[in-house]
Parts: structure tokens; C-alpha cells; sequence
């Protein structure tokens, strides 16, 4: 399958240029940076800190999507929105990880899925996706007496909040609770907030130092409570996971795809 990663100078993209250069079944077809980055020119293997691929660096997605079968997309929501009607022109897959996507952008996403097969998760891992199906049997058992709230812990470039995973996490306790995330998520509190309402589902973000992911999910009750964490140690398991997503979606029809359907969780 020949991919193109976008992004290709960000922490994520050179995670995914090693991840597709040592992959089975793969080739880097493209390496993509916005208008005016230093990386243009560089080769992506280079850039990465492998040997030279002999792709270089440049600025022209719609050239680099016509001669690929699909794209790893871990950028900025403005991006990703344009990436996903060039994928959907081209007719191939898009992976997508960026975090931090507004209502209208996903909209948009969901429109380009009537051509593209766009595989979007707030986070590629296995781990993170079993622990929100966990999340979900969790919730549902216990009833609306254990009050939810969701911890994570980012490094401090991360510039959304909350997570991508920690939203994925707070949709898994809403739907095991049958409720919108929508319609009980409390993601500030400060100054006099008053009691907490029953069925919040509250957000709490940290950030600082290299911290790749921490998140918890805590169900608090009447004198117990029970946590359940999962803790990135390194972005490489998320390339992997992007990589997986793509040549599992390369066969599937047009459509928007979660990790859910690709790890058939
Ligand atoms: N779903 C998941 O499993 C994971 C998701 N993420 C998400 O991935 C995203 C990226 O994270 P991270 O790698 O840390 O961020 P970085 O800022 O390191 O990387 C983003 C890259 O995208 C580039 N970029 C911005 N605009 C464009 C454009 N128009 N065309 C091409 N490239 C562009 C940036 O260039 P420049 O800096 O020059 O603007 C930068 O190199 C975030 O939303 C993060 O939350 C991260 C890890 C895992
Ligand atoms: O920005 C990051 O670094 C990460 N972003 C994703 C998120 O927003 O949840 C996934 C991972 O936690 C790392």
C-alpha cells in the first residue's frame, strides 16, 4: 500500500515516515509539510532519523494523493479538513488522529466519507480503545450514583484540551450511561462552581514536561471508588495503530471508520 504522510516534520509524522518505512505491505509514496516549512526538500527518512528513502519533502498533496493508496493525517483540525476533500477526490483512505476537530469540522469529514474511507479515532492504540469498551461495561453497570470523572496528562506542546482520548473515554461512560456526552460534560470548573450535578461526566486536563498520554477514568461512589488508567510510554504504538488502520481500511467501502471497527472491538 503506498502511503503519503502529512505533517511529515511533527512528532507524529516522523513517528509514521519509521512506522511505514518498517511495515510490511507498505511504501512511503509522499512526505508532506505545509507552505514555507524548513523540512521542504529534506528527505523524509532523513528527517525521521533513518536512512535516506529517497522521498523528498515538498508541499504538493494533490500531486502526492493521486499517486497513493492512502494517507496517515496527524496535523491540525484546518489541515486534516482539507487533506479529507483531496483523499476524498482521490478515492483513497484517510487515516486521521488529529485531535481537537470542532462539530463543523467533523461534518465536513463525514461528508468526504461518501467517497474516501476515513478511519478517525482520538487515539490509535489498542490499549486505549479496550479500555474505553471497558469504560462502557463500567458505566452501564454501575449506575448514575458513582459520579465520573476523566484525568489526563499531556506533554506541554499539546495545544487542545481536553484530549482527543479523554473525549473518546468520556463517549464510552455517556454511552454505557445512555446519555449524549454532549448533554452532561463539564470540562472547566473554577471559583464557585456549587455541588457537583448528578450524571456530569467531568473533565480534567493537565499539561507539562514530555508526558506522551496519561489518562484516567474515575468512578467515584459512596465510600469506594474505582479507576481505570492507561498510560502511553511512547508515540511509535500510535503510528503502529494508524499503519494497522490503513491496510485494514484499504479494501472497505467509502465510509467513516472508527479503531473500534479495526480492532473488531
Ligand atoms: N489519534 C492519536 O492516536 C494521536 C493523535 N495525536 C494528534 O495528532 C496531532 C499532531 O500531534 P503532534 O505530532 O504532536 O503535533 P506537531 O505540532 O508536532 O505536528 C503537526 C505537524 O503538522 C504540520 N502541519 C500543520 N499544518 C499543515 C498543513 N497545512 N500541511 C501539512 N502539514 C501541516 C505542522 O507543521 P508546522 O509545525 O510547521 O506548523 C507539524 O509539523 C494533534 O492533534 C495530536 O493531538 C497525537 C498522537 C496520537
Ligand atoms: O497530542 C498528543 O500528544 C496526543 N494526542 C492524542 C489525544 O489528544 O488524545 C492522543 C495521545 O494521547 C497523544
Amino acid at each position: 500500500m503506498r502511503l503519503v504522510v502529512v505533517g511529515a516534520d511533527g512528532r507524529m509524522g516522523k513517528m509514521l515516515i519509521r512506522a511505514v518505512a518498517e511495515a510490511e505491505g507498505c511504501t512511503l509514496s509522499a512526505a508532506i509539510e505545509r507552505e514555507g516549512s524548513d523540512a521542504i526538500g529534506h528527505d523524509a527518512g532523513t528527517l525521521a532519523g533513518l536512512h535516506p528513502l529517497g522521498v523528498p519533502v515538498t508541499d504538493d498533496p494533490l500531486t502526492a494523493f493521486a499517486a497513493s493508496d492512502g494517507v496517515l493525517d496527524f496535523t491540525v483540525p484546518a489541515a486534516t479538513v482539507m487533506f479529507s476533500e483531496l483523499a476524498a477526490q482521490a478515492r483513497i483512505v484517510h487515516v486521521v488522529g488529529t485531535t481537537g476537530l470542532s462539530e463543523d469540522d467533523l461534518a465536513k469529514l463525514r461528508a468526504a466519507a461518501y467517497h474516501a474511507r476515513i478511519v478517525r479515532s482520538g487515539n490509535m492504540s489498542l490499549g486505549v480503545n479496550l479500555l474505553a469498551a471497558l469504560v462502557k461495561r463500567v458505566a452501564a453497570a454501575l449506575g448514575p450514583e458513582f459520579d465520573i470523572e476523566i484525568a489526563e496528562m499531556h506533554h506541554r506542546m499539546k495545544v487542545d484540551a481536553p484530549s482527543g482520548t479523554a473525549l473518546l473515554l468520556g463517549e464510552a461512560a455517556a454511552a454505557g450511561r445512555g446519555v449524549d456526552l454532549a448533554d452532561v460534560r463539564v470540562s472547566t470548573r473554577d471559583g464557585h462552581t456549587g455541588a457537583r450535578k448528578p450524571g456530569d461526566i467531568g473533565f480534567a486536563t493537565l499539561r507539562g514536561g514530555s508526558v506522551v498520554g496519561d489518562h484516567s477514568v474515575i468512578f467515584a461512589g459512596a465510600g469506594e471508588r474505582i479507576t481505570l488508567s492507561h498510560h502511553a510510554e511512547d508515540r511509535s504504538l500510535f503510528a503502529a495503530g494508524a499503519v494497522k488502520a490503513a491496510l485494514w481500511a484499504h479494501p472497505k467501502p467509502p465510509g467513516l471508520y472508527s479503531m473500534t471497527d479495526v480492532l473488531g472491538l
